[in-house]
């Protein structure tokens, strides 16, 4: 017999902050016999499995908790990265950015130290990008933010992003960049040369090449970096003209325009995931990448593919699939893409040279949007501060660029060049961070933040109860203006339905796998702890005040709601 689902939040009558701690549970009586009624954690005691009302206790005392200092070797028994812990001690919890930051790891960043600077900075996630570089290089820049992390308590995580099989040029033979000068004729060849490249001659990874491309065909260099005009094909070679010169880059991206719009036939014949792909990912996996970005995704069908052979290949690995969006087909197919995927990329690179750039902002808008409204981590990328590839200080319309992302509220910002082979990748990284936390504030000052209309997305009626517990816990906590929200979650699935309200104030994200916390690294508002703990949240929350009071990161009075996805429950109190 199902029960209507009532929830009569009760709280104490004193509206100030210094809350007697009332603690809510509920009972619901199950519609199904699976989600059998947990305990509630108040005195209140209801047989589990007897059908009744939903129960919200307030005992009036609250819970008290007997707040005994921590020894230091039970305090390490929590793992945050160190500038948290800074930031926590020095400014409290209001100083802590929500929006999360992902570097692309190249040239200039690829050392041990470089590589501590940038989570100094505030890097959440290190990108490799696999269209560049080698599996060794690769797996030994994943080595050294693994030792980061173990050394330094970090918990950067790692994305390995797919070449894809999109048209590129090679790799220059070797050289780091090689300029186009106008009225140029280059070559363009599917030839594989074993020597040295002849001058203006550039070699192409598709073999399809010279035979689709058309004499009169405008060809476009990174989205338009550089264009050239074909005018001759001989065999496998086709010889074009420079109309717009510019910096030619290893492994750049090509398409080919005719008569103003994009060639797509033989395009979209290519497998989205091409064979160096597939190595690639076994690369990933046996890596033990946190998440795999796949270029140019046209569907849900390869994100679906990839995550039976990821299943099949090994059953424990929880690497989480991020879908880059940047093609016209993958906008077509935008929500089935984002329903199957962990996350998407707004790859903005690629996107802007595959539709109008005049779309990109729209199209960026909307795919942060239905992301949220889906409750998949989305990252703007491309381009954010692409002139601080040379120079110290970005542009003013860059910095607008960056606070009109962080104003959408999307999960992180991602840095390509500026990281990967930039001469100012911490400057860089600084620029994103400062735009971040201003923006941040501004929308909590000025309570700019209109709530967004979440569409229910629960899959079953248990994950309705979390869904609801999340939505009012971060409602309550925006309301009460408490200092953090709390959340145990084994899987990390409660501390994303809180992300995704975007509350005002940050999220404890407490997880017992360093491999869940390092996941949660790339969903906004999440601090991600590593603790131990059980079923019983009375003593997990006591446990929890002692350890951070130990280490100077909340102190007494604090107030704090706590929600957990074992005991479907909401608690509010001050720390004691
Ligand atoms: N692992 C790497 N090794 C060498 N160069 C790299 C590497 N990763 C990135 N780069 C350089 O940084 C530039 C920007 O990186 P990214 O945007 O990820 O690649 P792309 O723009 O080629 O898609 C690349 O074009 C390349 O010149
Ligand atoms: C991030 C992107 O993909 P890649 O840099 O791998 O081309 C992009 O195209 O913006
Ligand atoms: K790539
Ligand atoms: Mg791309």
């Amino acid at each position: 017999m199902a029960q209507t689902l009532r929830l009569p939040i009760h709280l104490s009558s004193s509206p100030n902050r210094s809350l007697s701690k009332p603690s809510f549970s509920k009972t619901l009586h199950p519609r199904s016999p699976f989600s059998a009624p947990r305990r509630p954690i108040s005195a209140l005691s209801s047989d589990l499995g007897s059908p009744s009302p939903i129960l919200v206790s307030d005992n009036g005392k609250g819970a008290i908790f007997h707040s005994s200092a921590a020894s230091s070797a039970e305090s390490s028994a929590i793992e945050v990265d160190a500038v948290t812990e800074a930031e926590l001690k020095e400014n409290g919890f209001r100083s802590t950015r929500r929006t999360k930051l992902v570097c692309t790891i190249g040239p200039a960043t690829c050392e041990f130290e470089q590589l501590e600077a940038l989570a100094v900075g505030g890097m959440n996630v290190a990108r490799i990008n696999m269209c560049h570089g080698t599996r060794e290089w690769h797996r030994h820049v994943i080595g050294l933010v693994r030792r980061l992390n173990v050394e330094k308590g970090f918990a950067v995580a790692v994305m390995m992003d797919t070449e894809g099989s999109e048209i590129h040029m090679g790799d220059l033979g070797g050289a780091a960049s090689a300029k186009a000068e106008d009225g140029e004729i280059w070559t363009f060849s599917v030839r594989a040369f074993d020597s040295p490249l002849p001058d203006n001659t550039i070699s192409v990874n598709y073999d399809g090449f010279a035979e689709d491309v058309k004499v009169g065909d405008e060809l476009l260099v990174d989205g338009g970096m550089v264009r050239f005009d074909v005018i001759e094909k001989i065999g496998p070679d086709v010889k074009c003209r420079c109309t717009d010169p510019g910096l030619l880059l290893p492994r750049a991206n090509l398409t080919f325009w005719r008569d103003g719009s994009l060639v797509r036939e033989r395009n979209a014949m290519l497998p989205t995931i091409s064979s160096k792909d597939w190595l690639d990912i076994d690369f990933g996996i046996a890596e033990g990448v946190d998440f795999i970005a796949i270029s140019f995704v046209k569907s849900a069908e390869v994100i679906n593919h990839l995550k039976s052979y990821i299943a099949a290949r090994s059953r424990d690995s929880d690497v989480a699939l991020i879908a880059k969006i940047e093609s016209i087909d993958s906008l077509k197919n935008l929500e089935e893409i984002i329903r199957a995927s962990d996350g998407a990329m707004v790859a903005r690179g690629d996107l802007g040279a595959q539709i109008p750039l005049e779309q990109v902002p729209s199209a960026q808008q909307r795919i942060v949007q239905v992301c949220r409204q889906l409750n998949k981590p989305v990252i703007v990328a491309s381009q954010l501060l692409e002139s601080m590839i040379e120079y110290p200080t970005p542009t003013r319309a860059e910095v607008a660029d960056v606070s009109e992302a962080v104003r959408q509220r999307a999960d992180a910002l991602m840095l390509s060049g500026e990281s990967a082979m930039g001469q100012y990748p911490d400057k860089a990284l600084a620029v994103l961070r400062s735009v971040s936390l201003r923006i941040e504030r501004w929308w909590r000052e000025e309570k700019r933040h209109e709530a967004m209309e979440l569409p229910d997305i629960a899959s079953s009626f248990s994950d309705s109860i979390s869904e609801e517990i999340c939505n009012s816990a971060a409602k309550m906590a925006n309301n009460l203006e408490v200092d953090a929200l709390f959340v145990y979650t084994k899987t990390g699935h409660m501390a994303s339905l809180l992300s995704r309200c975007r509350p005002d104030c940050p999220i404890f994200a407490f997880t017992a796998t360093t491999s869940v916390r390092r996941r949660l690294n790339l969903q906004w508002g999440l601090i991600p702890f590593r603790l131990g703990f059980s079923d019983d949240m009375e003593s997990n929350l006591h446990r929890t005040f002692a350890l951070l009071k130990a280490r100077g990161m909340i102190k007494s009075g604090d107030l704090v709601i706590a929600v957990s996805d074992m005991l479907q429950s909401i608690q509010v109190m001050n720390v004691p």
